[in-house]
């Protein structure tokens, strides 16, 4: 699903990411662990495109995106979870779904204005219920961090996204938090495929398929959960 082949990334005389090989498969779950520093949100910054590599490759279903701008691999069905800046803060939930919905499906023809179509109110609705928004009526105005997070999921799915990144979920929830994004990662679509960087090692090991341990740049360690544990301890304690 995605490939990312000897990527490297500089800033300035500092190598932030060296040489970094990974593979995430279609349907698995990934979470990036390391410390402060290590070079996860930039890796995840260039895998969405945000910024260019200067050296290597990203491949999404075999395509090579590595010069291609974020729009063009959000189309290619790659979403950045939990973005919501692009909200339409006076419509309700359903209607923000709405339109991303329409938005996808820019070539088909609604003969009148999307927001009374009732085949999209009804995807609209599946696509809340599936994220657990109980009040898809709700002006996103007025909605509590956590349902803005599970809209933000719903709206990248909405998208078409097919590889989700999501960068610390839980940052920004009170207590609790940890289970309530557990929760919702865990009732996501089991074919969507997801990279995730995450602190809160208790929640990372809960969702993870496989962890990669990113440290100075490099990967120090990946597989199976199990085997993560003693690499972390080494790296923390060092
Ligand atoms: N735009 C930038 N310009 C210069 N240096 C940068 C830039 N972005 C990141 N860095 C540096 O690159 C290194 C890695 O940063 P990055 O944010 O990727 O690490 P991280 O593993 O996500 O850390 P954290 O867990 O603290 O979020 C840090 O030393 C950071 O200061």
């Amino acid at each position: 699903m995605l490939s990312v082949e000897r990527l490297g990334k500089s800033f300035g005389s500092v190598e932030v990411i060296r040489n970094v090989t990974l593979t995430v498969n279609a349907g698995e779950r990934l979470v990036i662990l390391g410390p402060n520093g290590a070079g996860k949100t930039t890796l995840m910054r260039l895998i969405a495109g945000e910024i260019a590599p200067d050296t290597g490759h990203i491949r999404l279903d075999g395509q090579d995106v590595t010069a291609l701008p974020p729009d063009a691999r959000a189309r290619a069905g790659l979403g950045r979870g939990f973005q919501t800046a692009s909200l339409f803060e006076s419509f309700s939930i359903a209607e923000n779904l709405i339109l991303a919905i329409a938005a996808r499906m820019n070539g088909a023809r609604f003969g009148r204005d999307p927001l009374k179509s009732h085949d999209l109110r009804h995807r609209a609705r599946a696509a809340a219920r599936q994220v657990g928004i109980a009040d898809p009526d709700a002006p996103v105005a007025s909605i509590d961090h956590g349902t803005r997070r599970r809209l933000d999921l719903a709206l990248a799915m909405s998208g078409g996204a097919k590889l989700l990144l999501l960068d610390e979920p839980a940052s920004g929830f009170g207590p609790g938090g940890a289970r309530e994004i557990h929760d919702l990662i865990a009732g996501l679509p089991k074919h969507l495929t997801l990279l995730v960087i995450e602190h809160d090692l208790d929640l990372a090991f809960a969702i993870a398929d496989r962890i990669v341990i990113l440290d100075a740049g490099g990967i120090a360690h990946e597989g199976p959960p199990s085997t993560a544990r003693p690499v972390l301890r080494a790296i923390y304690d060092a």
